[in-house]
């Protein structure tokens, strides 16, 4: 029998035609939708899902599961409970590399952004309230010497470190906040000497600009919280591009409401895509709709990782990005 892959998030070219020649594709959103998902995945009639973020596989679905594998068209996996499905014999697959370049950069526009108050400017003129340069006119603060804190310091946080260095920042990094893990230099490569590695407190405490790249687990949900908000800088910036129950976004917005910051950039949201009370109707707020894989090229190398991925699950190949090697397949 040919394969047969369910596609619950459609997926652009290269990625499409590849799974369409390798055997049958049916579109989630014709067979009941994301309400459906327990139903269809238990149901025998496919061999692998495609999916992103949206499509939560917790241990209920995976237990009763009749799969190969679960292709996600993501990086962050925090919406399959990866442990379940290795139990289930179902392989995970995910998309790294191919999206950190990409991602990274946006972080680096809403560092930019916030510190510049990009997007107050961009309401001004579509307001029509520009009268004129003032010298008091959205007065931001400098990268340039201010020091950047990542928290997470793997692919992405790491090419964030690269483009801030070029922009003359200093940047320390906490490798597996809240706990730690010793960053031995050789690890480092080209980053070797030029960065500094601390403890999640100490980052908290000395970042400008405070940057997140971690995955979403049990030990990072809700890694700011209140209490490190009151810990950070009063002129500190607050940088979310992980995923946004890292961040306490209700106790965010309370720290932005009281001027605790100087700001924030989001591009991921608690709740997403709703946003907590209050949020959007902050100025010192940068917000993005999730966009830190979205340029055509990091789409469509996406989109073929993940054809790859779901291929090679429907046919007993290796998968090239596979998140549970203890699989048994
Ligand atoms: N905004 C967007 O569109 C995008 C968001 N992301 C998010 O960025 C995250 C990071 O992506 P990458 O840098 O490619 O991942 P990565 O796995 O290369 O780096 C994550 C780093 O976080 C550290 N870490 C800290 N706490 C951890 C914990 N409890 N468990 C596991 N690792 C922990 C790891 O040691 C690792 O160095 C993804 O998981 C995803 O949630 C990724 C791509 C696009
Ligand atoms: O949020 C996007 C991802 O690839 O993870």
């Amino acid at each position: 029998m040919s394969p047969r892959f369910l596609l619950m998030t459609e997926i652009p070219e290269p990625g499409l035609g590849m799974l369409r020649e390798a055997g049958e594709v049916t579109l989630g959103s014709e067979v009941g939708g994301n309400d459906a998902l327990p139903a269809l995945a238990a149901s025998g009639d496919y061999d692998v899902v495609v999916c992103a973020l949206a499509q939560k596989f917790d241990a209920d679905v995976l237990a009763q599961a009749r799969l190969k594998g679960i292709a996600n068209y993501a990086v962050g996996y925090n919406n399959v409970d990866v442990a379940a499905a290795t139990e289930a014999g179902i392989a995970v697959g995910n998309t790294p590399d191919v999206l950190t370049d990409a991602t990274a950069d946006i972080a680096l526009l809403l560092i930019l952004g916030v510190s510049r108050r990009a997007h107050e400017g961009e309401a001004m003129m579509r307001a029509g309230e520009f009268t004129g340069w003032r010298a008091d006119l959205l007065v931001g603060k400098d990268v340039k010497g201010a020091t950047l804190g990542l928290a997470g310091f793997g692919r992405i946080g790491k090419a964030v470190a690269e483009r801030a260095l070029a922009f003359g920042m200093d940047v320390v990094f906490a490798p597996r906040p809240p706990a730690h893990r010793e960053v031995a230099p050789e690890e480092l490569g080209e980053l070797a000497g030029r960065v500094e590695q601390v403890r999640w407190e100490e980052l908290v405490e000395r970042s400008d600009f405070l940057s997140l790249h971690v995955p979403l687990t049990a030990d990072t949900e809700h890694l700011v919280d209140a209490d490190v908000l009151a810990r950070m800088k009063d002129d500190a910036v607050l940088i979310n591009t992980a995923r946004g129950p890292v961040v306490d976004e209700a106790a965010l917005v309370e720290a932005l409401r009281a001027g605790r910051l100087f700001g924030a950039g989001l591009d991921v949201y608690e709740d997403e895509p709703a946003m907590a009370p209050g949020l959007a109707e902050l100025d010192n707020v940068m917000l993005l709709p999730h966009l830190g894989s979205a340029t055509r090229d990091t789409r469509a190398a996406m989109a073929e990782l993940t054809a790859r991925n779901a291929i090679a699950m429907a046919t007993g190949g290796e998968v090239p990005a596979l998140v549970n090697p203890d699989v048994r397949r």
